[in-house]
């Protein structure tokens, strides 16, 4: 036998190949299954493995190599310490102590690293790993895999200018499993047909790449459980439920045109979002009619109040005055600027409302450097209870939280006042946000509910272009 058919046998011998129904990470069920880990259980197998991937590192010239976490680590290590090439690793959760390093390891700019991955599906993962190492100033032209399941990993990784090497094709483990007996014709013809029929397209544009946003493919089921206050969590159930990532700002200012807007768009929206202080009429009627809507029409309320001043006068901001924004809104959010008092009093008094900090603000000239956007990230992990979420124009932190982007349209750019706007796709699916903020793009529309679903759909197609595939 030779010598590939006789590892894609003991692959499948040792269950590293299995034929079931599988979930990947990409929610889609699979026929076939192909876990590498279990390589590292059989020293042997391990080390034709890795000699495979050698035959196709021999033919290609680079400086350093960097293993897909986790199952490719083993595979680049050997192949480090065998060719004496040094290795760098890229942290799947980058620490918010020690370096804070996303690649560790010593390596120079302008160095050529080369990819190791164990198997491509899409290319999602090695392209989560592309994106830090060329932010580091490496550059990437080659990615070694021991198994392409054929399923367009290589052209996504072409679009990117990168060419994939793989050992094996899926085509030729279906052929050497009929060959040698260890499926039958009918089985491989079955999944020949899943392969023909379940083609997995995504893949992140190459300006996610270079936008130094971090763009999670986990999807919004898989965040669930990560979020840990429960306004957070019942948003993403109704986030899935209603397949919607849509939020509109309805800044008008009397209370008839508030409610007939949420009534309106209602169905299309996963929150509405207010400035009551804009409102010429409010009274706490309009706060009951607007729960009551929000009950009808499964939406969450957001009260943009951006509270900023000494925890003390927050509480009473919250809580008092004509509005009383703590008995009926279920979100409401911080600036930083006055320091962790005014998340202490919004987390103590608001027990049912969720809490997002100002991070980065979509408006010309905006203070919001990168430093005071990391100091909003390290806030938000001291009261990750009541902080689930934040006011980012793009994903700038982990998926335990949420990111919600304001400044959105389809058409405009901007408008007289500072306000710069982005495409729902450049901020969902390039800037890895979750969550569009629309006002004037849709209030403003001669038929809000028509202009509410174009949005709804826009933003979610944007969610579901993010989500890669992997294994
Ligand atoms: O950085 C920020 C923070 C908040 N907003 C708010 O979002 C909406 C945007 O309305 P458009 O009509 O879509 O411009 C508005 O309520 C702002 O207060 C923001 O725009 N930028």
């Amino acid at each position: 036998m030779h010598s590939l058919e006789a590892l894609i046998v003991e692959l499948y011998d040792k269950q590293v190949i299995q034929v079931g129904s599988f979930k990947l990470k990409s929610g889609i069920t699979s026929p076939i299954y192909i876990d590498l880990r279990v390589t590292i259980s059989y020293p042997s197998l391990l080390r034709r493995v890795v000699s495979c991937l050698q035959d196709i590192c021999r033919s290609l010239s680079y400086d350093i190599l960097c293993g897909v976490p986790y199952t490719a680590l083993p595979f680049a290590t050997l192949l480090s310490v065998e060719n004496g090439i040094p290795m760098v690793m890229r942290r799947k959760e980058v620490k918010d102590y020690g370096t804070k390093k996303a690649i560790e390891g010593v390596f120079q700019p302008n160095q050529v690293c080369l990819i190791i991955e164990d198997l491509i599906t899409s290319g999602s993962s090695v392209l989560e790993t592309l994106g830090p190492l060329v932010k580091e100033g490496l550059l990437v032209k080659d990615v070694v895999v021991l198994l392409d399941r054929e399923q367009g990993g290589e052209d996504n990784l072409a679009k990117h200018n990168i060419r994939l090497h793989s050992v094996l094709k899926m085509t030729d483990i279906l052929e050497t499993l009929k060959h040698s007996g260890r499926l039958s014709a009918e089985q491989v013809d079955e999944l020949y047909h899943y392969f023909r029929s379940t083609p997995i397209s995504s893949s992140l544009p190459p300006s996610a790449i270079k936008s130094g946003y971090k763009v999670h493919q986990l999807s919004f089921e898989q965040r669930l459980p990560l979020i840990r206050n429960k306004v957070g969590r019942r948003l993403l159930e109704i986030v899935l439920k209603k397949q919607s990532n849509l939020i509109v700002a309805a800044d008008v200012t009397t209370s008839q045109e508030l409610l007939s807007i949420a009534d309106e768009v209602g169905p299309q929206i996963c929150v509405l979002k207010t400035h009551a202080d804009i409102i010429q009429d409010w009274t706490d009627s309009v706060s009951e009619q607007l729960v009551h809507l929000a009950k009808l029409h499964h939406f969450l309320i957001f009260e943009d109040r951006k509270f900023a001043d000494i925890g003390n006068t927050v509480e009473l901001q919250l809580t008092g005055g004509i509005f009383h924004i703590a008995h009926w809104a279920d979100i409401v959010n911080a600036h930083i600027i006055a320091g962790p008092g005014t998340i202490e009093a919004l987390s103590r008094s608001a027990e049912h409302c969720g809490v997002l900090l100002l991070a980065q603000m979509s408006s010309k000239g905006s203070l919001t450097v990168p430093e005071y956007t990391q100091k909003a990230l390290e806030m938000a992990k001291q009261y990750e209870d009541a902080v689930f979420g934040f006011i980012s124009l793009g994903c700038i932190g982990e998926p335990n939280f949420l990111y919600f982007t304001p400044g959105v349209h389809l058409q405009e750019r901007g408008d007289s006042l500072g306000q710069q706007y982005t495409d729902p796709e450049t901020v969902i699916a390039v800037q890895g946000s979750d969550m569009a903020i629309v006002g004037r793009g849709i209030i403003q529309s001669s038929d809000r509910r028509k202009a509410a679903s174009t949005y709804r759909k826009a933003c979610w197609d944007a969610y579901l272009q993010r989500l890669g595939d992997d294994k």
